[in-house]
């Protein structure tokens, strides 16, 4: 089912869904049902699933010269996603990049999404592959989310890439794309971001899905602004318990967000990681209750196959 649906048919009431990543490469997909079993008595409306395109390593030779080797550690996001609608029931939203894509690359992949019974993707630009600064799209890529999330609806409408074929089937894809309460790192302003989510809702995409954060009025202003510049689809937090001392300087540098000074000084005071995933949960419990009260079509946990934290969340709020 689409996610517009699940949260129509919800008629108000907060929905639960959550994140994982593809195990490693050389891990088996045990792993992954390990970590969404748990969480299966919170009745997920959907499960995401990220996506992680090549990246360049540069391997010494002996005779002193760099190797660039190419590398996918973390491939199998069609075959996990097919695997979770499978066993579980549930749907599966695979997360689909512009970046590593053509669009012929891009057209196949849906193509293998709707064979599959797949109604759902996240539609991203990607990050910059980690050697590099900024984002560089395929030759025949897309540069920005708005351009892949035209190309979804255009097949939604029965339009193809190669307009030779006739009577081509539209696919039904309900489409999601990222919205950044503290604004995307490479946005000049804050409006000016606003602006260009304002230009992914127009290309066709069905509902937002925040980047995480840590402050729940920096969301409340984000959606206040996407209403009064007419963005109406329904926008869904997304948010992670801290678990560790190391991510308080990590998230702030990898996705370029705040963490509030008050759960900083606590993460920085805490005597070990244990007690720091305490203080994670208690935080994440506090921004549900306030999310759910202020009406959140659905409550979305990064919990990126790590399940027992967002275990004890999910039993004081759903
Ligand atoms: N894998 C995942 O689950 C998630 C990944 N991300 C990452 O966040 C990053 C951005 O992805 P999206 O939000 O999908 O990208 P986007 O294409 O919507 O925006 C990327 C940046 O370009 C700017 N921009 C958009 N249109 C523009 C235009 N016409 N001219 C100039 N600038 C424009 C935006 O303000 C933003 O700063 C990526 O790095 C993505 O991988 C974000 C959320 C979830
Ligand atoms: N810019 C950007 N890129 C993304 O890929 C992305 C976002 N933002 N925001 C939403 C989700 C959240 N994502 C996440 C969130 C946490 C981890 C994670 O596993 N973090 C580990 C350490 C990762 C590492 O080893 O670098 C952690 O300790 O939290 C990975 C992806 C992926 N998504």
């Amino acid at each position: 089912m689409k996610i517009t649906d699940h949260i129509k048919n919800a008629n108000g009431k907060t929905l639960f869904s959550f994140e994982i990543l593809p195990p490693l490469k050389g891990q088996n997909i045990q792993s992954i049902f390990d970590s969404i079993d748990p969480l299966m008595e919170f009745d997920p409306a959907f499960i995401d699933v990220t996506y992680h395109r090549e990246e360049y390593e540069y391997i010494e030779r002996q005779d002193g010269l760099l190797e660039k080797r190419v590398v996918r550690k973390r491939p199998g996001t069609v075959g996990i996603c097919a695997a979770i609608q499978n066993k579980y029931k549930v749907d599966a939203v695979p997360h689909i990049l512009c970046g590593g894509f053509t669009r012929e690359d891009t057209e196949n992949f849906l193509i293998d999404l709707d064979f599959l019974g797949i109604q759902n993707v996240v539609a991203l630009r990607g990050d910059a592959v980690k050697t590099e600064i900024y984002f560089k799209p395929e030759k025949n890529g897309h540069h920005f989310a708005k351009d892949l999330v035209k190309q979804i609806r255009e097949m939604n409408s029965g339009k193809y890439l190669d307009e030779s074929i006739e009577n081509c089937y539209p696919t039904e894809f309900c489409i999601g794309v990222a919205g950044y309460p503290e604004k995307h790192m490479e946005a000049a302003s804050f409006s000016q971001d606003i602006h260009h989510l304002k230009r992914k809702i127009e290309a066709g995409a069905d509902y937002i899905v925040t980047q995480m954060f840590f402050d729940n009025h920096k969301f409340f202003e984000f959606v206040e602004k996407c209403r009064e510049e007419g963005i109406s689809v329904p926008i869904i937090p997304g948010i992670k318990p801290l678990v560790t001392k190391s991510q308080l300087s990590m998230i702030p540098h990898r996705f370029k967000v705040d963490i509030p000074n008050e759960l900083v000084i606590a993460v920085a005071k805490a005597k070990d990681n244990k007690a720091v995933k305490e203080i994670g949960i208690e935080w994440c419990i506090n921004q549900s209750k306030e999310l759910l009260n202020y009406g959140v079509p659905v409550l979305h946990f990064y919990s990126m196959g790590k399940s027992d934290n967002i275990l004890k969340i999910g039993r004081e709020i759903f």
